[in-house]
């Protein structure tokens, strides 16, 4: 059985490594330099690194040249999110080297355009479905963007790869994640999908890591390894088991 991939988090906004609860505006702890963030993630032992610009999610400006800053410094795949709309944006997020960028607001807001890329990039695109309850949210998580399960059929049906699943209600509380909503996900689609939000303990690793035959691929982990509940280290040895 393939082992579950964890992707440490580095969310930046206005600059710093942040922390959210439930990913609103104005509720970040900081935690300093982005690059010094990932880089300790990198020497851990990381695969992959989660990175995020909070200020194109949320249309208070971008961080671009520092998150292509950071994601030039990284020897490991990088998945690449927030404010990711159109062309140009698209174009300025793969030209950083990510393995793959997350697409949220625009499969809700601009359908054609996200088929159009999906076909044009193949893996290259995950769509990060982001929901409360089964309602989608896009625009930095603020505005209402659709049924989850309506547009997972959509996006399977135009060849979407990959999709990163959160539960808002969980994201950044360090309340554990939300296991029924990703069985459910798994259940709907025969896509990989990535766990995000909520990891608090090496146990919800290894509840994530069950399941990986119904289709988890991976888990990002953000607040837990700033908050130090345990180290990356320990993270990657308790789901190579
Ligand atoms: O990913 C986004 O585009 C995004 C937009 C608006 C608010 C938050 C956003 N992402 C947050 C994350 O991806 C978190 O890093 C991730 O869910 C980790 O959560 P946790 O382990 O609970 O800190």
């Amino acid at each position: 059985m393939p082992k579950l991939e964890l992707l440490p988090a580095v969310d930046v906004r206005d600059g710093q490594a942040v922390r959210l609860v439930h990913g609103e505006s104005g509720s970040e702890t900081s935690y300093g330099s982005p690059l010094e963030a990932a880089l300790a993630w990198q020497s851990a032992g990381a695969e992959w690194l989660h990175l995020v610009d909070l200020d194109a999610a949320f249309g208070t400006g971008d961080n671009r040249t520092l998150i292509a800053e950071v994601a030039g410094a990284m020897d490991i795949k990088v998945e690449l999110s927030g404010g990711i709309r159109d062309d140009a944006s698209l174009e300025a997020a793969l030209a950083t080297g990510c393995r793959r960028v997350n697409l949220g607001t625009a499969a809700l807001e601009t359908p054609e355009w996200v088929a159009k890329v999906i076909a044009e990039h193949g893996d290259k695109i995950a769509v990060g479905l982001d929901v409360r309850g089964t309602t989608l949210r896009g625009r930095g998580w603020t505005r209402d963007g659709g049924d989850l399960y309506e547009t997972l059929a959509r996006l399977d049906s135009e060849g979407c790869a990959r999709y990163v699943v959160t539960d808002i209600a969980k994201d950044g509380t360090l309340q554990g994640p939300n296991l029924g909503l990703l069985r459910d996900v798994c259940a709907a689609t025969d896509r990989p999908v990535v766990a995000s939000g909520g990891v608090s303990s090496l146990d919800d690793l290894r509840a994530i890591s069950l399941l990986v035959p119904e289709g988890v691929e991976g888990a990002i982990v953000g607040k837990a390894l700033y908050a130090k509940a345990f180290t990356l280290e320990e993270a990657l040895k308790a789901v190579a088991a």
